[in-house]
């Protein structure tokens, strides 16, 4: 029996699901319980759904929210439908029909949804569409001119194309000599202003290669640049600030740098595509230059076109490059995603570019995604969209459930809500973005599941990769409320069949669930293999929970997302990539349905325990097993034995295999087959090396500050400044490379180390 409640609340499914299962207790007897499992799935999928449901409720939603929430929002996406030129200067132009291809809704004053091709009930909200008739003045005027009125009152603010390649990222941002984009534009105004209030105005220019790498475009051929950040305030050392006069001294300066940067390759050519991202920051000083008078800057950024890897036949640097501007673009979504959800924690420092634009991006600045769309078809440029839109419009999303739930009472809801629900679920106490509404449990719950983990990853655009993404770690620890007791004690094989079952209607809120604890037909019925595999979502009954020493949830059966996969590419592709992206499952108590059951539950009458004492006790083993799992096993790889001894072996007594763990750690099995002992002892002294390094880092991540100073090289300012480091991030210092981020070379980490090593010997 199942019953599937959704959607509660803020834009998330968030499933109940009541499961009737059976297990055997004894060798005689079947008894049937009934366990209730919560499940708030928390997906991009059902994130994208909802904004390709924009209905009026949407509208709503969006009023509500603003109204809950005074202030303007931090991350404000608008879509720009490239625009063309005459058809003989441009073919590609001349064969562009969007109005075939890209459709724009207005859903409220405050929004619109776009869909794409036939692909109408799929529709992505953002705050603004700009056709391709409408050029850069007028988005201009509209949303950059505010923001530098804003920038000489102290406002940071940044500016950030984005999209598929050849979209017209360059074309918004920098323009052409007769058409100028919003830099170029924004520029103007600067120095108008500044002229005005006796401020004056600088520039920088730099570039993000596919190796992480900034690069100065205004001093090229130096050093990458070093972001440096003392006592909060970010600095960059290596990056050239220019002061600006006139608009004809910048685009000089600007159109110069970028040909250089770009090598002036023909655009659109494969080989010589741009895989790099640029910035220009506007510095705004009220007096000289220097890091005292700054009082703002302004960051435009030409993000490099995004491109789907897998439409890259064959292998090289062009996959590997492609893979890494792609990391970071999500990376920076993933900070816009972060801060307009006012997470306690903002991962800037997963790329270099969210670095460079730390300073930029946090306190009250204000950010503007522009999504640039190519006007004909381009899968890329739906899953850009896509992506942008979730990176702010998740809020919008989440109220837009909430109202459509709630109509008119949805403040009466979140009160009558607010006795019932734990105040935060993540323990950080920390408020969402004009949150008000966001008090009611769903909305904790939601803001708990998007915590510890990434929107926007490699993995959402792939489905073999979805699967990976799911770490055992995340969703054993996310299950642990619920997982509470031990499955080994209870002595029992229990058996949990779970599928979905999907039908065509699969974007829309009514796709069927169906999770099946017990299922009759399946005949791999208690199944006492050395494996569990909780899989929710497969459209195969293949998936089985099992008694075993290994846990493994999988909320993406590969099958199941293949076949979906291949189902929909071409026509319904979007579908798919978004049921792929990263789909999470975070397990959590729903208080109210597990009373509910356990109401229900109470009145057994074969005198059997409660649901959720069984099911703490199934929980508890689940856990138990886990944690007694090692984590890392290799078994070695068995040497080829020759025939004869093969024979003989027959009637030998057989032999426990021999088990190594952990080899890399301790390198003993290479050190066992070392050849000489020169060569044992070269491993063993590299071993120490590592294991030296490692927990030369533990100490840096985890020593307080007057222990820091002990170490050579780190005086009050580098340990204040490591301190800092663990608040953005608990384990800050993965690898040595990571002490660049405190202002050490690596000639300086080597030194550094030989003298800490040197002192355990004088
Ligand atoms: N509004 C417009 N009007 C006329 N032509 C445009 C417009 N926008 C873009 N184009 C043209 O479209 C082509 C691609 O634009 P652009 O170089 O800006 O794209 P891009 O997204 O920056 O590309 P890439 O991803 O390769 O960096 C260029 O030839 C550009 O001149």
């Amino acid at each position: 029996m199942v019953k599937i409640f959704f959607p509660i609340c803020n834009g998330y499914f968030h499933l109940s699901f009541f499961f009737l299962s059976s297990f055997y207790l004894s060798s005689f007897s079947l008894i049937q319980i009934t366990v209730t499992l919560s499940f708030v799935l928390l997906s991009q999928s059902s994130l994208c759904e909802f904004a390709s449901k924009p209905n009026s409720a949407s509208m709503v939603s969006t009023q509500f929210d603003r109204a809950c929430s005074n202030a303007p929002p931090k991350v404000r996406v608008v879509a720009k439908i490239r625009g063309s030129l005459p058809p003989d200067a441009n073919s590609e132009a001349a064969a562009s029909k969007p109005a075939e291809w890209v459709s724009v809704n207005r859903e409220s004053s405050e929004s619109v949804s776009i869909s794409f091709g036939d692909q109408s009930s799929s529709r992505y909200l953002v705050d603004y569409c700009y056709k391709e008739h409408e050029d850069n003045e007028m988005m201009y005027s509209k949303e950059v001119k505010p923001l530098i009125s804003a920038a000489f009152e102290g406002q940071y603010s940044t500016v950030v194309a984005l999209g598929a390649r050849g979209s017209g990222k360059t074309w918004v941002i920098q323009g052409s000599a007769e058409k100028p984009g919003l830099a170029v534009l924004a520029i103007a105004e600067f120095l108008s202003v500044a002229e005005k209030n006796g401020k004056s105005i600088a520039v920088s220019f730099y570039e993000v290669d596919h190796h992480d790498h900034a690069i100065d475009l205004l001093n090229p051929g130096q050093p990458p640049i070093l972001v440096l950040e003392d006592r909060g305030r970010i600095q960059f050392k290596g990056l050239t600030q220019v002061p600006v006069k006139s608009v004809a001294e910048f685009q000089n300066l600007y159109f110069t740098a970028s040909s250089v940067q770009k090598g002036a390759p023909k655009k659109g050519s494969y080989e010589h595509v741009r895989r790099s991202h640029l910035g220009l920051v506007v510095h705004v000083f009220s007096r000289n230059r220097s890091v005292e008078s700054l009082v703002s800057k302004m960051n435009f950024v030409d993000l490099a076109g995004y491109e789907d890897a897998r439409k890259k036949n064959g292998e090289g640097s062009g996959l590997a490059e492609i893979n890494k501007i792609n990391k970071s673009i999500y990376a920076l979504l993933n900070v816009c995603h972060a801060l307009s959800a006012n997470e306690s924690r903002v991962p800037y420092r997963e790329s270099k570019l969210t670095r460079m634009l730390q300073d930029s991006l946090r306190g009250n600045s204000r950010i503007l995604l522009v999504s640039c769309m190519n006007p004909t078809f381009c899968q890329d440029t739906i899953y850009m969209v896509s992506l942008a839109s979730r990176s702010c419009h998740w809020i919008h999303l989440a109220t837009f459930d909430s109202a459509k739930k709630c109509g008119s009472s949805a403040r009466q809801m979140v009160n009558s809500n607010k006795n019932q629900i734990p105040k935060s679920v993540s323990g950080t106490g920390k408020k969402l973005h004009g949150s008000k509404l966001l008090e009611n449990k769903t909305a904790v719950a939601m803001q708990s599941a998007i915590k510890g983990r990434k929107l926007f990853d490699e993995a959402g655009h792939s489905a073999a990769k979805a699967k990976k993404e799911i770490s055992i770690a995340r969703v054993t620890q996310a299950s642990e409320p619920l997982l509470d007791k031990s499955l080994s004690e209870a002595g029992n094989n229990i058996k949990l069949n779970s599928g979905v079952e999907k039908d065509n209607s699969f974007p829309d809120a009514s796709r069927k669930v169906k999770l099946n604890l017990m299922d009759e037909n399946d005949d791999s019925s208690l199944n006492t293999s050395s494996k569990v595999e909780l899989n929710p979502l497969a459209d195969k009954d293949d998936s089985s929970l099992n008694a075993s020493r290994e846990v493994e949830l999988n909320p993406l059966a590969v099958q199941g997302i293949s076949a979906d996969r291949e189902d929909h590419q071409g026509k319904d592709t979007l579908y798919a990539n978004n049921y792929s992206e990263g789909l999470s499952i975070i397990v959590q108590e729903d208080y109210h349905n597990m009373n509910k059951e356990n109401n229900n539950s109470s009145a057994n009458v074969d005198g059997s325990p409660s649901i959720s004492a069984q099911l703490r006790e199934l929980s508890n083993s689940l856990k138990l097993l886990y944690s007694s799992t090692p984590s890392c096993m290799q078994i070695p790889e068995k040497e080829p034995v020759p025939l004869d001894i093969q024979m003989s072996a027959e009637s030998m007594e057989p032999k426990t295999p021999t088990i190594k763990q952990n080899m890399s750690a301790d390198n003993r099995w290479d050190i066992m087959n070392a050849k000489s002992p020169w060569e044992a002892f070269s491993m063993r002294g590299s071993g120490m090396k590592d294991s030296l390094v490692q927990e030369y880092l533990r100490f840096l991540n985890t020593a307080d500050k007057e222990e820091l100073k002990k170490l050579k090289g780190i005086g009050e300012k580098r340990a204040t400044f490591i301190l800092e480091l663990r608040d953005e991030s608990p384990e800050p210092f993965k690898s040595l490379d990571d002490l660049k981020e405190i202002g050490l070379s690596a000639k300086q980490i080597k030194g550094m180390m030989k003298k800490e090593v040197g002192e355990l010997f004088s």
